[in-house]
């Protein structure tokens, strides 16, 4: 681990990019707290050799008051019980990841084209910085990058160009454990129960190294953790018949992944198709998982002004461009210094989004987008109506990049500066994850009897079943085996019986 080197220069973001905890992040207790200060550790002893005590944690977070999990952990060390459970049902700690990425680029070659430069350029140069206990959103019109960006930063797809470090260390198989995913159209078995499907995925996706007992006690964890009790008994529901509801499912997909204890949890759309106040539980939910110490990035669509503000960080992304990251808080304050305000009261994430969009309407727009695209004696409301959205696009995505320059870009942004690969490798190493080969049979067996008893014992399937047999049955009543041509026929029942 680097500790501190003199002269070393944190800046966060382009923006700067903390912000004080509130005191919701007690509810997100026990198990997912990371007692990080022992987690630093940890990593200090195995990598240097000495003592937690020796540790500037301002290094890690540069302004004091941007220590959010510091501010959770030390109460929660104070609740030795809560410990206790943690310990109990083997949540082992979590290691801190600093995601940085810079000048990520992604492109796709364009079907048809032969040439080899014919490609589909879906992100431009995208730089991004979040650091454990914050949750960064990814905002931007459809089409617009986010998930494509999420995927990359979860290790699926590879980018083109620029980088992606976890704690300063490129993307390595023993991340694999440590980042969850979950997807916008996450898949459930549709008969199963919640507490049925978390715990089997428990069962199936947690290591040896923990006892069945374990294993179950920690989705029952989970669940209460997740507020999601009230319906542990109900079916996850699908097309035909109804089930939980969106919100709840979507929890359950949630509750799928922090199952495993991630560092970095990865969500896409989260809250799409959902109502403003279920929205805001599920993005309140992540916010707190953040603050017990892991990483979280989330997509978003349209969020509510309540529920924009309980995001961290933002990156504002249009047609793959990056036009804004930073603080949430100091999204508005960007643009309306280049002279772009909503002209009526305005949703500031609708404003973005419209802005991301190319779309200036009731919006003021700075006076250079307006020299440069317009000579001076045409009329305001003649320039509104001919500025195109493309224009405004390139004028927002240059605009971002000579602010970039002017900040020395994220050249300035030292992350965590933890050097947790021994670590990594320590742990990759020693964990022997998921079940063996006979435990998953017989889970995955006992999963799919469940699944699909109801189509098994269903009446019209005995019925079915019953009656198939007496025709057969019948049709090769007292059938005799002493002829070759009785032995064919006998052996045709027993290719039809299976
Ligand atoms: N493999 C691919 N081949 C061709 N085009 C692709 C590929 N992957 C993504 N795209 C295109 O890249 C653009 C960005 O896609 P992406 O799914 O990342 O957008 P998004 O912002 O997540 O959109 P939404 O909010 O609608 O989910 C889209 O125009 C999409 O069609």
């Amino acid at each position: 681990m680097r500790i501190k080197q003199p002269g070393d220069e944190i800046q966060e973001g382009v923006h700067g990019c903390e912000e004080k905890t509130t005191s919701e992040t007690k509810s997100w207790s026990t198990g997912f707290l990371v007692n990080m200060e022992s987690t630093v550790a940890e990593i200090d002893c195995v990598s240097i050799g000495v003592s937690s005590n020796d540790i500037d944690l301002s290094v890690l977070y540069p302004d004091s008051s941007s220590l959010p999990i510091m501010a959770s952990l030390s109460e929660a060390d104070d609740e030795e019980s809560e410990l206790h459970t943690w310990k109990k049902l083997g949540f082992e700690p979590t290691l801190p990841i600093c995601l940085k990425f810079e000048d990520v680029t992604y492109k796709v070659p364009v079907k048809g084209e032969k040439t080899p430069d014919a490609n589909k350029y879906i992100l431009h140069g995208i730089t991004g910085l979040v650091h454990p206990g914050e949750v960064l959103a990814l905002m931007g019109p459809s089409g617009g990058g986010k998930t494509t960006l999420l995927n990359l930063l979860s290790g699926r797809i590879k980018l083109d160009s620029g980088t992606i470090t976890y704690n300063n260390q490129p993307y390595s198989k023993s991340l694999k454990w440590r980042i969850g995913f979950v997807l916008q159209d996450d898949v459930a078995f549709p008969h199963l129960t919640v507490k049925e499907t978390l715990t089997y995925a428990a069962l199936l996706r947690l290591p040896n190294t923990l006892t069945m007992q374990q294993k179950k006690e920690r989705a029952t964890y989970v669940i209460s953790e997740l507020g999601l009790e009230r319906c542990q008994n109900t079916v996850i529901g699908g097309t035909f018949f109804r089930g939980i509801s969106g919100g709840e499912r979507k929890r359950v997909c949630i509750a799928n992944e922090i199952l495993l204890n991630p560092s970095l949890l990865l969500l896409d759309e989260p809250t799409s198709g959902l109502d403003s106040t279920t929205a805001l539980q599920i993005v309140k939910m992540l916010r707190n998982i953040a603050r017990s110490g892991k990483t979280v990035v989330t997509t978003i669509h349209q969020p509510s002004s309540r529920l924009f503000s309980k995001f961290d960080k933002l990156i504002l992304l249009g047609k793959g461009s990056s036009l804004y990251f930073g603080k949430v808080s100091d999204a508005m304050l960007y643009f309306s210094s280049m002279g772009c305000s909503p002209l009526i009261a305005m949703n500031p994430a609708e404003f973005l989004i419209d802005l991301a969009n190319g779309n200036i309407k009731d919006k003021s727009v700075p006076s250079d987008l307006e020299d440069k695209f317009f000579p001076r004696n045409n009329s305001l409301d003649m320039k509104h109506g001919e500025l195109s959205q493309v224009d405004v696009h390139e004028y927002l995505v240059e605009a971002y990049a000579v602010k970039e320059a002017k900040l020395g870009k994220t050249k300035l942004i030292k992350p965590l500066l933890i050097d947790a690969e021994p670590r990594m490798k320590a742990r990759s190493s020693t964990m022997e994850w998921g079940a063996t080969w006979w435990d998953q049979f017989s889970i995955l067996f006992r999963r799919g009897l469940k699944e699909r008893r109801h189509e098994y014992f269903s009446c019209i399937r005995i019925t079915q079943v019953f009656l198939t047999a007496i025709v057969m049955g019948l049709l090769w009543w007292r059938s005799d085996a002493s002829s070759p041509k009785g032995l064919q026929d006998q052996a045709t029942i027993c290719y039809m019986c299976l």
